[in-house]
């Protein structure tokens, strides 16, 4: 075991508290460049040597020695049979999750759609599905059924015609949850790989694993870092990296509680990160004596303890106003607003993966069951991305038709916007379909 916890505690009323907060949250920390040079290797040895070189890094990372890729490979009917192994109350829950997932995803459909003008031209925007997903699955601290579902979902509601998975499988040890989550969720191909090597397959294709269109799902560093790597050789969802936990609390909930809701996100991972904000120093103390307390009985102890202690803190502000500020410079995965009338701070939060409303709402609901996808941003990224949702798996073509008339008229538009760009070529293309009778008016 590591040295007991010890969490960081900062204060807003520190005058280098930014800096201090800058240091915490930084993601080069964890994302160094040795990751980096090791994920580069890892895809150019997939794109030179396929198959092959999957095998070896099977054995490599995930303890697994197989003859060859044809090992790693999961029929549908392997699926099939993972359902029949599992327990009846644990396919109930799995096809409730689904369900209730579903439900929430079938609200993000977009549909194509187009208007009309008065003389006839056409304009629209045509919602096509990707032909290919690849879904990344996590498997190596911890398995991820509910994963499964969240990444299968809303790619099967999109109608992506054929949904490619990869896990890893450390040491051989198959999650008969993970495939009958598979099995449930619709998914056409399964290959039992992990990390860089996993994703560096699905873009750039092997003999036996098919080149997809988007690489989407979480996953630790190597993951994430190969996702970043790949971005343009196909497409990728955002960057869902080691999980993160911010709660405000008001102070007023049971210090256990949000001392469980802090390790509930840093159980998945060493790198996971479990930050608390609270205007109230003392409710900050009974916390900690919570986490001292509760640690122990914790089966992942050993990997609470690293994260807590290397990326976690209890944060002190002077009101609820600066704990929503600081939530908004931290622009977290999942934000629990552990308060009393948490709709009275939702319109002022800008940047979060998700929100969490009031004491009752533990984070881990979201995780399984509640709906919503628990694919999210990570490490700042919520600034600018979203959750993972049927719109990843939907992409958008402009319509344009123009009548005769809309033709000669949009071309005289044309036209001298493209003598100003000094391209003649376009100016005349434009200008051929101008109504002779209309031409210089
Ligand atoms: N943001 C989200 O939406 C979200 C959702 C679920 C899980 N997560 C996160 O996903 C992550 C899952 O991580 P995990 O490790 O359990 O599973 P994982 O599948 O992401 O990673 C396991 C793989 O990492 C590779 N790997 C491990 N050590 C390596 C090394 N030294 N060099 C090269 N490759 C190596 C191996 O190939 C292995 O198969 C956690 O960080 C968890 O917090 C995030
Ligand atoms: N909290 C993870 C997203 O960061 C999702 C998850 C799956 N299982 C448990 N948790
Ligand atoms: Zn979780």
């Amino acid at each position: 075991m590591t040295a007991p916890t010890a969490i960081r505690r900062l204060n807003a009323a520190d005058p280098d508290f930014a800096q201090h907060l800058d240091h915490l949250l930084s993601w080069e920390s964890v994302s160094d460049d040795s990751v980096n040079q090791r994920v580069l290797d890892i895809i150019k040895a997939v794109r030179e040597r396929g198959d092959a070189a999957l095998v070896e890094f099977t054995e490599r990372f995930d303890g697994l020695q197989v003859a060859s890729m044809a090992d790693l490979i999961l029929p549908r009917e392997r699926l099939e049979l993972a359902l029949t192994r599992i327990t009846a109350p644990q396919r109930e829950a799995l096809e409730k999750a689904a369900q209730r997932v579903r439900s929430y995803h079938e609200k993000q459909k977009q549909d194509s759609w187009t208007y009309t003008e008065a003389d006839g031209t056409v304009l629209g925007q045509k919602v096509t599905p990707l032909d290919r997903a690849g879904l990344y699955v996590p498997g190596g601290k911890a398995s991820y059924p509910s994963s499964v579902l969240m990444n299968a979902i809303p790619a099967k509601v999109a109608g992506v015609a054929e949904v490619v998975m990869v896990v890893p499988t450390p040491r051989g040890e198959i999650n008969e949850l993970v495939l009958a989550a598979a099995c449930i969720a619709g998914v056409d191909r399964v290959f039992t790989i992990g990390g860089a090597q996993a994703v560096a397959a699905l873009a750039y294709g092997t003999e036996s694993v098919p080149k997809v269109d988007k690489v989407v799902g979480p996953g630790n560093i190597y993951v994430a870092t190969a996702k970043r790597h790949v971005f343009g050789q196909v497409g990728i969802d955002m960057i869902a990296g080691p999980s993160e936990i911010l709660v405000v609390c008001d102070g007023l909930t049971d210090p256990d509680w949000i001392a469980m809701d802090l390790f509930s996100q840093a159980e998945h991972d060493e790198d996971a990160q479990a930050i608390l904000v609270s205007p109230d120093a003392e409710f900050l103390d009974k916390v900690a004596a919570s986490i001292a307390k509760l640690l122990p009985t914790m089966e992942r102890a050993e990997i609470i303890n690293t994260s807590i202690n290397g990326r976690g803190a209890l944060i002190l502000v002077n009101d609820m106003q600066q704990a929503i500020d600081v939530a908004n410079r931290i622009a977290p995965e999942h934000l629990e607003l552990s308060v009393a009338d948490p709709q009275a701070w939702l319109p002022q939060i800008r940047h979060a993966g998700a929100i969490f409303m009031g004491r009752h709402t533990s984070e881990a609901l979201g995780d399984y069951c509640a709906g919503p996808n628990h694919v999210l941003p990570t490490s700042g990224t919520a600034r600018f991305s979203s959750p993972l949702g049927v719109y990843d798996f939907q992409k958008r073509s402009s319509i344009i038709f123009c009548s005769e008339q809309g033709a000669s008229e949009l071309g005289k538009t044309a036209s001298v916007l493209a003598r100003g760009e000094s391209l003649t070529g376009h100016a005349r293309s434009a200008e051929y379909r101008i109504i002779a009778d209309e031409q210089g008016q």
